[in-house]
């Protein structure tokens, strides 16, 4: 008997049944638990509605970052998020970051098996993207003195990173004479070199030259797991790893680590061989071998010194050459503010000698410019997961269960209408008070906030602010062609930086 000849009663019935069961299923996805966020199924609102289902997978699939914004601006700072039945958090807005980040639960990070398998060889190593609990402790805190003494330390890091400027500014100047170079090609890629150096310096390893090939090889190793688009997602839906395409994308991640990985060993190896105790440290490297050999913890395996160098590049490099990046981009967009900054640095700095940090206090619009830029076109708005693993959580109100990962949305407040005004103009001024002095929001929080906030903020500050400040005193940028200037559009996975473009150099003098 066909479905057409089903008595009314019959039909009654089973639309009933089909009804209830839909509503189960739609509980158990959308209110799993008790006092929950409200929920969104692969950015489904939770009132259904084909139309804005449609325009939010597009969305999703054209930028993620643009549809968390939307999503936590319709549905509130905490929703749930329900992907291949893995239910996670995401977590915006300022005062629900800043509840979220000061509890000492949420320093762990859920254990996430392909997020391993691609960063650390399936291990929960190092202090960085993949790990909490009692080896991140020690490893982080480790890490941060390590970075404060390299700092301060004889060969201060400050001396690197100016002594990069200079070799930048030179090569600059070079090309231009010699090859009457007056357009860059992508941009972006050019600044990848200086900055991956710096990071070399800060492990204590020595300099690449623009012309190595070795640097580019290593900064498209860390862009293959940086820059994917789909490495978010294929860690949050369980076993997609095993299908088509995400299989291959899978893959070259592996490979492209494996291989950034066999140049960390082999620098590894050699400051080892030539190891001295007794001569001031090199690097991170050097402070590492010195931990290790005085037993000062428990975790300071010769696989950590590996994964904890490997977190200061994923997270050191990409970050600040897509910053230094976004500030040219912004620069050729709006030359009004570009002459300004230069303005400043001629007035207070002139030309005769290099701009150094010391300078950034009697450079204010420059300072403003730089945090404007980081706060429009941030590198990493999107944190990587944590979890309370030892009880369920109340943040805002809402419950949310041990074991749930949570990921923070901080461009939800670098870019929301609640703290900043016209919070999509680029406008550097908005830094200053009434009385023309700089001020510094609570909302910018571009380095995250809380315990796991970012360890290499004073890094990036100083290095930002000696690159950018070296080439605004001695070039100025602008697009190639006028007429078809870049686009701000940010794109990346992990991390975010602007569409490489092309930038005509003119020296200043
Ligand atoms: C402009 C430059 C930079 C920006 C905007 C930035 C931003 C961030 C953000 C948003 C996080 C995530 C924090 C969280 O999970 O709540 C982070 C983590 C981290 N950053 Fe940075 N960062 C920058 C430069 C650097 C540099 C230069 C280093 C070191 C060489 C560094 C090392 C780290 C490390 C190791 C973590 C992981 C910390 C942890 O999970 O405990 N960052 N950074």
């Amino acid at each position: 008997m066909s479905f057409a000849e089903q008595s009314p009663l019959t039909v009654g019935i089973l639309i009933i049944v089909i009804t209830l069961l839909l509503k189960k299923i739609h509980k158990a996805i959308f209110a799993p638990w008790e006092n929950c966020p409200p929920g969104v199924i692969l950015g489904m609102p939770s009132s259904f509605n084909p139309v804005k289902v449609y325009q939010q997978v597009q969305l999703i699939s054209s930028s993620p970052l643009k549809a968390f914004h939307q999503m936590i601006q319709e549905n509130g700072p905490i929703i749930r998020i329900s992907t291949g039945g893995n239910i996670a958090v995401l977590l915006g807005g300022l005062e629900a970051i800043k509840e979220f980040s000061s509890m000492e639960e949420t320093t762990a990070r859920p254990y996430n098996k392909t997020l391993l398998d691609l960063y650390s060889m399936g291990e929960p190593l190092g202090f960085g993207i993949g790990i909490g609990g009692p080896r991140w402790k020690e490893q982080r805190r480790f890490a941060t003195k390590a970075l404060k003494d390299l700092y301060e330390g004889q060969r201060g890091l400050e001396e690197k990173i100016q002594r990069e400027v200079y070799h930048t500014i030179q090569d600059l100047r070079e090309r231009i004479a010699r090859d009457k170079m007056r357009v860059l090609a992508k941009t972006g890629t050019y600044f990848e070199v200086p900055n991956l150096n710096v990071i070399w310096g800060l492990v204590g390893a020595s300099r690449y030259t623009f012309e190595d090939a070795e640097p580019k090889k290593q900064f498209g190793y860390l862009r293959t797991l940086l820059g994917e688009k789909l490495a978010g997602p294929m860690t949050f839906v369980p076993y997609i790893n095993s299908v088509p395409p995400f299989s291959r994308i899978y893959k070259n991640i592996i490979n492209a680590m494996d291989s950034f990985r066999e140049t960390l060993i082999r620098v590894i190896a050699e400051q080892k061989a030539t190891f001295d105790e007794s001569n001031p440290p090199r690097g991170y490297i050097d402070l590492f071998l010195k931990a290790q050999k005085e037993g000062q913890g428990e975790f300071f395996t010769n696989k950590d010194l590996l994964i904890g160098c490997q977190d200061l590049f994923i997270a050191g490099s990409e970050t600040t050459s897509s910053s230094l990046t976004s500030l040219i981009l912004y620069m050729i967009l709006y030359p009004d503010v570009q002459k300004r900054v230069q303005q400043e640095i001629d007035d207070r700095v002139g030309t005769d000698r290099e701009v150094t940090f010391a300078d950034k206090a009697n450079l204010p619009f420059t300072d403003a410019t730089i945090m404007e830029v980081r706060r429009i076109a941030s590198p990493f708005p999107v944190t990587p997961p944590r979890a309370s693993m030892t009880k369920d959580l109340v943040i805002g109100g809402y419950t949310i269960p041990k074991g749930v990962p949570v990921q923070l949305v901080l461009y939800s407040v670098l870019r929301g209408k609640d703290y900043w005004e016209d919070p999509d103009k680029f406008d550097p001024d908005r830094f200053f008070d009434d009385h023309g002095k700089l001020v510094v929001p609570e909302a910018f929080i571009p380095f995250s906030y809380g315990k796991r906030r970012c360890i290499g903020e004073k890094l990036g500050i100083v290095s930002n602010f000696i690159f950018f400040a070296n080439l605004m005193q001695n070039f100025s940028f602008s697009p190639e062609d006028p007429k078809n200037p870049p686009s701000e559009e940010l794109v990346g996975g992990l991390t975010y930086c602007p569409e490489p473009f092309n930038v005509r150099i003119t020296p200043r003098f």
